[in-house]
C-alpha cells in the first residue's frame, strides 16, 4: 500500500516530511558535539510488545541518521517497580545521557504514569512528564509528544491556515488525542475532541476542515464521515491479517477516503516516520536545554562536559 499511497497526488507521505526534520536534527547535534556536548538517547522496553520491537528499531536506525547515540534497554516484564525507579534515577543524574523514553505498553504491575514522572522533565524526551504536559497548555511546545507534534507537523505540510480551522480529534488518549487538542489550540484552531462517548461521530467528522484519527479500530473511518476535500491524518497502527497475509492498516479506510480527502495519510508511510524524527528532534531540544542550564549555572564553562571539575 506504501507504493500505492506514493502515487497518489492527495497522500502525505511521512518519509519526506522525516529526512527533512531528521537533516536539521543532524546539524543541531553536530553542533553540539563540536562543543564537546554529545547526545544520547536511552529506549526502554519492558517486556516484549510487537508494534513496540518495530518503533524501537526505528529509533534505532533514526538515531544513526541524526548522529545521536542511541541504547536500547530490554528489560524483562517481571522487572519490579523500584528496580525500574532506581535505573530511572541513575539516567536523570547520568551526565552523558540526553533523554529516556519509556515504550508503552509497560507490564500491569507497573504504573506507565509513575514511571514518566520518575524521568527528569529536562530528560523527558517524549513530553509525557507532568511538566511537560503542563507546558503544552502554557503553548511552551518545544517538548511536545512525540506521535502528536508528529501529526500536527504532517498537516501544517497541507498548507492549511491553521487558525480557527475547524480540526475534529477522534481518540482522547493522554499520549495522543489529548497532546494533539492542546497543540493545535496553540496554534489558534478551533478544536472538537471526540471519543468511544460521542454520539453521532460523522456529524462532527463530516463537519471538520481537517480529522486526527486515534482510536486503535482498523479501517474505522468511511468516506460518509468526511467532509469532501478535507485532510486526514490516521494515526492507527493496527496489524490485522488478510487474504492469508499480515498487513499493518489505518484508523481510516485508505483505499475509500482517499477519493473523497482533500489530503490523507497512509499507514504504514505516514505519521510513523515522522514521529520517529520527531523523537530525535526532542532529543536535540533536551541536550541543547540542558547545556543552556549548564552554561548559566557553570558561567559557560561547559564546552567540554569533562572538563567540568570541581574549582581548585
Ligand atoms: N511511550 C511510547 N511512545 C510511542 O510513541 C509509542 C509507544 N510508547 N509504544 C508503541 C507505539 C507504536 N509507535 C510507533 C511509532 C512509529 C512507527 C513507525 O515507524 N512506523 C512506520 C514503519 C512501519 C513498518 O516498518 O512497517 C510507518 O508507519 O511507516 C511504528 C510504531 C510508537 N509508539
Amino acid at each position: 500500500m506504501n507504493a500505492h499511497a506514493a502515487t497518489r497526488h492527495n497522500a502525505l507521505m511521512g518519509k519526506p516530511v522525516a529526512e527533512e526534520i531528521t537533516r536539521a536534527v543532524y546539524q543541531g547535534v553536530e553542533e553540539l558535539a563540536s562543543k564537546g556536548w554529545p547526545v544520547k538517547l536511552v529506549s526502554i522496553t519492558i517486556g516484549d510488545v510487537p508494534a513496540v520491537h518495530l518503533y524501537v528499531r526505528n529509533q534505532a536506525r533514526g538515531a544513526e541518521k541524526a548522529g545521536i547515540m542511541f541504547e536500547e534497554r530490554h528489560l524483562p516484564a517481571t522487572v519490579s517497580r523500584v528496580e525500574m525507579l532506581a535505573m530511572l534515577q541513575a539516567l536523570n543524574t547520568d551526565p552523558r545521557v540526553t533523554g529516556v523514553i519509556i515504550q508503552r505498553p509497560v507490564p500491569k504491575h507497573l504504573d506507565i504514569r509513575e514511571l514518566q514522572t520518575a524521568v527528569h522533565p529536562l530528560k523527558d524526551v517524549e513530553g509525557m512528564h507532568p511538566a511537560s504536559i503542563g507546558n503544552i497548555v502554557y503553548r511552551d511546545t518545544s517538548l511536545a509528544p512525540c506521535t502528536a507534534a508528529a501529526s500536527v507537523e504532517l498537516l501544517k505540510r497541507t498548507g492549511l491556515k491553521l487558525e480557527g480551522l475547524e480540526v475534529v480529534v477522534i481518540g482522547h488518549s493522554e499520549i495522543v488525542g489529548k497532546p494533539i487538542a492542546f497543540l493545535l489550540m496553540a496554534e489558534g484552531a478551533t478544536v472538537t475532541v471526540c471519543h468511544h462517548m460521542t454520539r453521532n461521530l460523522a456529524v462532527h467528522s463530516r463537519a471538520a476542515d481537517a480529522i486526527f484519527v486515534a482510536v486503535g479500530k482498523p479501517r474505522f473511518i468511511t468516506p460518509n464521515m468526511i467532509k469532501p476535500g478535507s485532510a486526514v491524518i490516521d494515526i492507527g497502527i493496527n496489524q490485522i491479517e488478510e487474504n492469508g497475509k499480515h498487513i499493518t492498516v489505518g484508523d481510516v479506510d485508505y483505499e475509500a477516503c482517499a477519493e473523497t480527502a482533500g489530503w490523507i495519510t497512509p499507514v504504514p508511510g505516514g505519521v510513523g516516520p515522522v514521529t520517529v524524527s520527531i523523537l530525535m528532534r526532542n532529543a536535540l531540544t533536551a541536550a541543547q536545554a540542558q547545556k543552556r542550564y549548564y552554561d548559566q549555572v557553570f558561567g559557560g564553562k561547559s564546552d567540554t562536559m569533562v572538563s567540568v571539575a570541581p574549582a581548585e
